[in-house]
């Protein structure tokens, strides 16, 4: 294969993308051409909703060809049109050939939580120390037990394993369903796993079959009553929004986990959980913070 990597203004990304597609381009790819520079633009977006915009102020745009003729045929061509006079081509090069399916498998390693607690992709065998094991592969969703706000609410889970059985479980923006099946595996029977975006709710149902796990998983409104356990990794901001709601499916000396919160935000999440928990910091890890509660 060939890369045609190519320079161009923002304003040009999404014609010059359709036209590259139109000409054969196997893939079409864009980022930031000042990624990793003091200029840098980062495009954060909401969770669900579309990132702010499509392209950065000078986006760098890599287009994947099959041989080299058809990649310099679309050169050719692109220099005709009008647009293409605000683009560059920045270089053509052959890509070396890769077992891309092994590359992206050696990324993801087993993760240990625990000493017998792990995380283990499904082309791994498990540690031979791992008693409670998620079997759980890179996907659409977040959660792959890599990421320190994931790892600090499994590490709750199991250390509170004593009360997973045979607990009501609410895991609120459950992604992968990781937490949720986390859950399973301590021995909790009662489980709803719900997510404001469907892939997840696809994902979490696909992962907790691959993990014999029963849970009930769906759109937020699948939330009813009130739980021993209410988890939820989002972030501060969704966090606040639904204190209420989170704070109101937490029963009686139920526990509220909280994740997804940085350092500098313990103060405000305490602020909006006041009027029905009390949170407090029970565990750390690069920056971000656990915050848990019990009622009652
Ligand atoms: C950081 S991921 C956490 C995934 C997984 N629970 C974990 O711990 O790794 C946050 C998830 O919350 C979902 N989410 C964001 N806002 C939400 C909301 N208002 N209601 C329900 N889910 C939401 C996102 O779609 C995403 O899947």
């Amino acid at each position: 294969m060939h890369e045609l990597s190519l320079a161009c203004p923002q304003e040009q990304v999404e014609l010059l993308s359709d036209a590259l597609e139109a000409l054969d381009a196997l893939s079409v790819s864009v980022e930031d051409a000042d990624a990793h520079t003091d200029a840098e633009q980062a495009l954060f977006g909401e969770p669900g909703m579309p990132a702010p915009r499509n392209a950065w102020q000078r986006s760098r745009v890599l287009a994947l060809f099959a041989t080299q003729a058809l990649a310099q045929d679309a050169v050719d061509l692109l220099s005709a049109q009008d647009f293409f006079s605000h683009c560059d081509v920045v270089g053509l090069a052959p890509l070396a050939e890769q077992d891309w399916v092994r590359l992206t498998q050696s990324q993801f390693a087993p993760v240990s939580i625990t000493p017998d607690f792990w995380i283990v992709p499904t082309w791994h065998e498990p540690p031979a120390e791992a008693r409670y094991v998620i079997r759980l592969d890179p996907g659409l969703a977040f959660g792959t037990g890599t990421h320190p706000t994931t790892r600090m609410c499994l590490r709750w889970i199991a250390a509170h394993a004593s009360e997973m059985a045979p607990a009501r479980v609410l895991d609120y923006g459950c992604g992968s369903g990781i937490l949720a099946i986390g859950t399973a595996k301590f021995g909790a029977r009662d489980i709803d796993a719900v997510d404001i975006d469907p892939a997840a709710v696809e994902s979490t149902r696909y992962n907790a079959d691959a993990n014999s796990v029963q849970l009930r998983s769906g759109l937020p409104d699948g939330a009813t009553g009130t739980y021993q356990v209410v988890l939820a990794n989002i972030l501060a901001t969704p966090l606040r929004v639904l204190a209420p709601l989170l704070c109101a499916h937490v029963a009686d000396g139920g526990h509220l986990v909280l994740a997804g919160i940085l350092d500098r935000q313990v103060a405000e999440l305490q602020e909006a959980y006041a009027p029905w928990l009390t949170l407090s910091v029970a565990d750390s890890e690069d920056g971000w913070v656990l915050m848990t509660a019990q009622r009652g």
